[in-house]
């Protein structure tokens, strides 16, 4: 199992609110659940004196409570006596019995299990179609019509903004309606299970003693607020070469567990080939799932080994990983992001974005050159290809690169319009070809900035600050954000945008300038039946920014740095060592969330 990482290496880059622990991660469960915390406080005048508060309720009672309101981290908020109550798989409006397992005093919060409904709320319509739900934590709404779902997913982008961003409510955008998944169950073309070693299993691997299991231990996803792993038969919300992969997978460890030594965590990856229709066999196999796509035919099954090649279509691109590297996880919404980025990209067409004073008309510069940062496999460098005369993707991980090389070829993109750098993100523009440094190598590509727009769509933890900081300083003319964690997406917009108050400072320690203005703003739900939500910020940069920006500059076409025509290798000697597999940190349920998601607040809090 992958590796947790610490967000921005532990640092909490925005002021601290007094009361936020030093412990909490930034953008973390907790980090958002203690925001609706005291905004429930707050709004509900419930915030007191410790001593005014009645006495809270022993653990492992039994509490009634109302329902008011869903937090951004999908639970239920109640609040009664002065305290706020945290119960998962609710709905606003419904009356519930929960189980308290932890008061957390300081922030009069308690966090419960839900136990039962004792009168629903009218949101609560729909049967879950998993036999699991309320138990498993991967899923937060199968209770919840998918309508219902959108609409919290659109208030958890405007709450992100207003937590996390820094910004006064005048530079945020009214949010748009969330973009729903075409497939709300049976999307996930990647579901990871695990198991865990026999009780005394690590001690006896210390000692180099055989591990003897007494039974089958139980193969699926976490326990919502434990850290105990539940047998998992069937996931609905997995594609159906997944789902039989997955029965499967459960048998072949139970034929084999002796040979375990430890417990393990399995891969199921979808893989689809796309074959003419005359080409299809007529007797499929049974662990093949064939679909009809008009004028061919998709293959799919499922790969369980890490370093199999599993292949995903997407807009008719082809895309080959490695099948334990990371690809986004939910194909049937792909399509729709990619041409919302197309149509969003460019801006508006009619809107001039400079003027000449001197001839008086007004001209717009054309964007031609892309820059994927955090590209992974070339994902939407290569969807967006078409758009640009020149694209660049940069990736920390050689790996991705190496694969993103392949797709290119695969896809039939020229080496000369379209490059992969494997580098840290924050050395990005050192090893960008400006107009006064382009060379045979990058084939002449000049990245004007304001020719250029800057694709980011980096891990849960957001962007570092010297990231933004070089972003600001290069200046592109426009900046698409994706992120799996709006929270830190958030932040990071506001230091793009903000007036110099939203604590990025620069080398120097003084207070950095945003240059771009939001454009448009608003969420697609990669995972309908969870509390995530994928966030979309377009930014331009604003036309006459008062000294924003990094070390003074911020006027059209300064700051930029001269610094590139540097070889992709040069610069992947410099980058951080790739993590393996880093981006895809395995939820509190071990259903692999969105490109790596921290523990839930009761899982980590839970004994
Ligand atoms: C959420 S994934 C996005 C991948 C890609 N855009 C896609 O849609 O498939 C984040 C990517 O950021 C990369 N990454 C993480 N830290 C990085 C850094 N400091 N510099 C460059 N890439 C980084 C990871 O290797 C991972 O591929």
């Amino acid at each position: 199992m992958a590796q947790k990482r610490a967000f921005n290496e532990g640092k909490r880059h925005f002021k601290k609110n007094k009361k936020q622990k030093a412990s909490v991660v930034e953008g973390s469960n907790e980090d958002v659940l203690l925001a609706d915390v005291r905004r429930l406080l707050k709004e509900t005048k419930l915030a007191g004196s410790q001593e005014d508060k009645a006495e809270l309720p022993a653990h492992h009672s039994e509490i009634e409570l109302d329902i008011h309101s869903l937090s951004s981290t999908g639970d239920g908020l109640a609040h009664k006596d002065g305290q706020v109550y945290v119960v998962p798989f609710t709905a606003p409006g419904d009356t519930i019995t929960a189980k308290v397992f932890k008061h957390v005093p300081e922030e009069s919060y308690t966090l419960t299990d839900f136990l039962s409904v004792k009168h629903p709320s009218p949101h609560r319509t729909e049967t879950p179609r998993c036999p699991y739900f309320t138990q498993c934590s991967g899923c937060q709404f199968q209770h919840l019509p998918y309508a219902y779902q959108l609409e919290h997913k659109k208030t958890i982008v405007e709450k992100a903004y207003a937590n996390f961003s820094n910004l006064p409510a005048s530079s945020i955008p009214v949010v748009g309606e969330t973009i729903g998944s075409p497939l709300q169950y049976g999307y996930r073309t990647k579901l990871t299970p695990h198991f865990d070693g026999p009780p005394g299993g690590r001690r006896d691997n210390r000692q180099g003693k055989k591990v003897t299991w007494g039974e089958v231990p139980a193969i699926g996803f976490m326990k919502k607020g434990t850290r105990k792993t539940m047998d998992i038969e069937e996931c609905p919300i997995g594609t159906e070469s997944v789902q039989r992969g997955l029965r499967r997978e459960r048998e072949r460890v139970k034929q084999n567990i002796s040979q375990y030594q430890r417990g393990a965590t399995l891969l199921l990856r979808e893989s689809t080939e796309r074959v003419e229709k005359d080409a299809q066999t007529k007797d499929e196999d049974e662990d093949v799932v064939v679909e009809d796509m008009g004028d061919h035919i998709h293959r799919k099954t499922c790969i369980t080994d890490n370093k199999a090649t599993s292949t995903e279509y997407v807009d008719n691109f082809r895309f080959d990983n490695p099948a334990g590297a990371f690809f986004q996880n939910n194909n049937s919404i792909l399509p729709l992001i990619t041409q919302y980025i197309r149509d969003n990209i460019l801006g508006p067409a009619s809107t001039p974005t400079t003027t000449n004073p001197s001839t008086t008309t007004t001209s717009k510069p054309q964007i031609k050159n892309l820059i994927d940062a955090y590209c992974g496999s070339g994902f939407f460098t290569i969807a967006l290809s078409a758009t640009f005369t020149h694209t660049i993707g940069i990736d920390i991980a050689a790996q991705s690169i190496a694969s993103a090389r392949h797709n290119a070829d695969l896809n039939s993109l020229p080496a000369n319009s379209t490059t992969f750098l494997a580098a840290d993100a924050n050395d990005l523009f050192a090893s960008i070809p400006t107009s006064d440094s382009s060379s045979s190598n990058d084939g002449g590509a000049s990245f004007a900035p304001e020719e250029t727009v800057v694709v980011i769509d980096p891990p849960r933890k957001g962007c570092d600050a010297g990231f933004i900081r070089q972003l600001l300083r290069f200046g592109p003319a426009r900046v698409v954000y994706v992120s799996c964690n709006v929270h830190t997406q958030a932040r990071d917009v506001g230091w793009l945008v903000g007036d110099g108050g939203s604590g990025l400072a620069d080398e120097e320690g003084l207070p950095v300038r945003g240059l771009y203005e939001i454009e448009s703003l608003r969420g697609f739900d990669f995972f309908p039946m969870t509390g995530h939500v994928e966030g979309v910020a377009v930014l331009r940069r604003k036309r006459n920014p008062e000294a924003g920006g990094v070390g003074g500059g911020g006027g059209e076409g300064e700051g930029r740095n001269g610094a590139g025509n540097r070889e992709a290798e040069e610069v992947a000697g410099k980058g951080k060592p790739a993590p393996v597999d880093g981006q895809d940190i395995p939820s509190a349920s071990g259903l692999d969330a969105p490109a790596g998601e921290q523990s839930s607040t009761s899982t980590a809090a839970a004994t």
